[in-house]
């Protein structure tokens, strides 16, 4: 069926059936035909050990110090370097021209088609990466539907990886909103109908005791990234169950098109353990297993299996991103693997984080330090209070005062109204921090009339709920109310940017989870921010990566929190705005993965060492970029 050669012979990549194969055959310079045989016996029992950085001309040193690993160069290689596609002996190019690491399309140059048995296979004419994404863009631009451009870029991903990249990282503020929210919400809940080709990796309760092997079922090695989700809290659209799969997917293109995060270092992974949704359970396009979510001792056995085997299969270093876990499971894992793995929740800390550096940013604009402000949150779950909890620890470094204290500026309230001390007995635990001494407020309008707050954070999921009366009260409190509705997808935002705009007559400091196009009113044209963790999770994961980190801290939180917030230009803020663009995001990313990786320095939880003299330039050279590679 194929043979293991050498360059000069015909090689083709079958990377998705023959994984392990690839990766002994970019061993074949080194070793012998006789070895690599014998390697790839052992391979495909799944108990060889990686393999060394050693198969292609590039110093592997060179490349990213083993930060963002690209073990074989083909990412590091200049558009000058040539490089070598290592693949499976075939009859022809054909197997190439599928494989999306490889697969370049119209843009195989003469020279490709003819080392690669391409000829023919392909229509005359080279096109450059440059027009191959003019002509995409035009025909995504002919797509009404968001879910349409959706698909339409799924597949790119699939088809040719440099160039959804290619596009992604040239066009984030139009293509965002498409792989993330608001489309991805609606992509997942209609999985199953879309459903082509999997992508990500799926452990359901079938795979109980046998995840290591599942791990080893997926082709590539080295892993530095995973996002897990187990659907039950898909943005702000509730328990989606195997369908949530569309959010690590998105995530994890972020991490490397905003981050630079190799695509073969991220592993999407989704924990399937039923979904409560009467809907999908009924629904005969649902994906996922068709029964209630398991729970207790049968779901953590499975995530606790889940974390070990991680460990086991690539190491300390990997970063775990937990993503949209409902609550009353996020907090106990992030605290259960805090202290034994590299955990990052994005809801909790990514937000908090991106939350704070607009918070920061925005006293540029209405003056003061945070500690002189009052802070009121509609919802106090996981973003709530993670964000809560990141402004009290940054007030309490500032006044030196202690978190007890600083709590205290800072009100929530939930589904059942202001949280206040007299519900405390009832109250979750993450709540109960928040239970200051205050009669009982039972709606967010008298809340905001009795704490009197400067600064208003919609985290409840609930769409609509920052009324008018509630903005009017806003407004009459502050000149310049700060305003940011959170929740995703657009359906789910407290209020729109429309009605932030019209109802505070133009005086809210406005950004919001999911993005809105300007406003115009009174003859101005405002233009909303997005509070968004996607600010934060790229360039901080970078920087977890590129030190070596073994554990997250606060401070790192800190650090990301800081270096977006020194992102924001004059420019922008005379634009009224406290985020930066997000068409600088790889700058700002580099920016944010230099501090994050200069406060695992300090703290000594990074083990790549030395450090790098200037972190930003190595933050920025260890940067994945999708300009094709030439190949031998
Ligand atoms: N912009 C961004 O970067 C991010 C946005 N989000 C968005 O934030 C939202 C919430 O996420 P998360 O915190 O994880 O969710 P949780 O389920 O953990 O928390 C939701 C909170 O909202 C409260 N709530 C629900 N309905 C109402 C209501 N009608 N009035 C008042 N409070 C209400 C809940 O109250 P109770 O506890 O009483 O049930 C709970 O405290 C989602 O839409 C998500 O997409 C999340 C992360 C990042
Ligand atoms: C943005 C995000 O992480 C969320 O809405 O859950
Ligand atoms: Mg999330």
């Amino acid at each position: 069926m194929f043979s293991l050669t050498g360059s000069g012979s015909r090689r083709i990549f079958l990377r998705e059936q023959w994984s392990s194969v690839v990766v002994l055959l970019r061993l074949v310079r080194s070793k012998g035909k006789g070895e690599m045989e014998s390697m790839l016996k052992e391979d495909l029992r799944g108990d060889r050990p990686a393999p060394p950085a050693a198969a292609v001309d590039i110093d592997p040193k060179s490349t990213v110090g083993g930060g963002v690993e690209d073990v074989y160069g083909e990412d590091r290689a200049t558009e000058d370097h040539l490089v070598t596609p290592w693949t499976i002996s075939v009859a022809s190019g054909y197997t190439l021209l599928r494989d999306p690491h490889h697969n370049k399309g119209l843009a195989f140059t003469e020279k490709e088609r003819d080392s690669h048995y391409l000829r023919g296979l392909l229509p005359p004419i080279c096109f450059t990466q440059e027009l191959q994404e003019k002509k995409l863009m035009h025909n995504l631009r002919q797509y009404q539907i968001p879910l349409q451009r959706y698909m339409a870029l799924m597949d790119l991903q699939e088809r040719n990886e440099r160039l959804f990249y290619k596009l992604l990282v040239d066009n984030v503020e139009e293509l965002l909103p498409v792989v993330y929210t608001p489309t991805v919400g609606e992509a997942c809940q209609k999985y199953g109908s879309i459903f082509r080709r999997p992508q990500g990796l799926y452990i359901s309760l079938k795979e109980k005791g046998k995840i290591l092997e599942v791990l080893k079922n997926w082709p590539e090695r080295s892993i530095q990234v995973i996002v897990v989700t187990d659907g039950e809290r898909i943005l702000g659209l509730g328990d989606l169950g195997c369908q949530g799969m569309g959010i690590p997917v998105g995530k994890l293109s972020l991490y490397t098109a905003l981050g630079g995060l190799r695509p073969s270092a991220c592993l999407p992974v989704t924990i399937d353990v039923g979904t409560n949704n009467e809907k999908l359970l009924k629904d005969e396009f649902y994906i996922g297993l068709r029964q209630r979510r398991a729970t207790g001792q049968e779901y953590a056995e499975l995530l606790k299996e889940f974390m070990g085997a991680v460990k086991q299969n690539y190491g300390e270093k990997v970063l775990i991103q937990f993503e949209d876990f409902a609550n009353h499971n996020a907090f106990e894992l992030l605290a259960n693997y805090r202290t034994s793995h590299l955990v990052f929740n994005d809801d909790i800390q990514g937000t908090a984080s991106v939350v704070l550096a607009g918070l920061v940013a925005a006293l540029k604009l209405v003056g003061g330090t945070l500690a002189e402000h009052t802070f009121l949150f509609l919802g106090a779950g996981e973003a709530g209070t993670g964000i809560a909890e990141l402004i009290a620890l940054e007030m309490s470094k500032q006044t030196k005062a202690p978190l007890e204290e600083t709590r205290k500026k800072i009100w929530l309230v939930d589904s059942k109204g202001l949280i206040v001390s007299s519900r405390r007995e009832s109250l979750q635990h993450f709540k109960k921090p928040w239970a200051h001494e205050h009669e009982h407020v039972k709606n967010l309008l008298d809340a905001v009339k009795a704490i009197k707050p400067t600064v208003l954070i919609g985290s409840s999921g609930v769409g609509g709920t920052f009324t008018k009366e509630v903005v009017e009260a806003m407004t009459s409190l502050n000149e310049k109310p700060i305003i940011l509705a959170l929740s995703n997808p657009t359906s789910q935002s407290e209020c729109t940017a429309e009605e932030a705009y019209t109802w505070s007559k133009g005086r809210a400091i406005f950004a919001s989870g999911s993005p809105f196009d300007p406003v115009e009113y009174s003859g101005k044209l405002y233009v909303p921010g997005q509070a968004n963790n996607a600010y934060i999770f790229p360039g901080f994961g970078l920087g977890l990566v590129i030190s070596g980190a073994i554990r997250v801290h606060d401070d790192m939180l800190l650090a990301a929190s800081e270096a977006l917030a020194q992102q924001v230009t004059q420019e922008t803020f005379n634009k009224g705005l406290i985020y930066p663009p997000f068409s600088n995001i790889r700058k700002i990313s580099a920016h944010i993965a230099a501090n994050v990786a200069a406060k695992a320095y300090e703290l000594g939880a990074a083990t790549r060492l030395p450090r790098p003299e200037n972190l930003l330039k190595y933050a920025e050279s260890c940067m994945y970029s999708p300009v094709y590679r030439s190949y031998r």
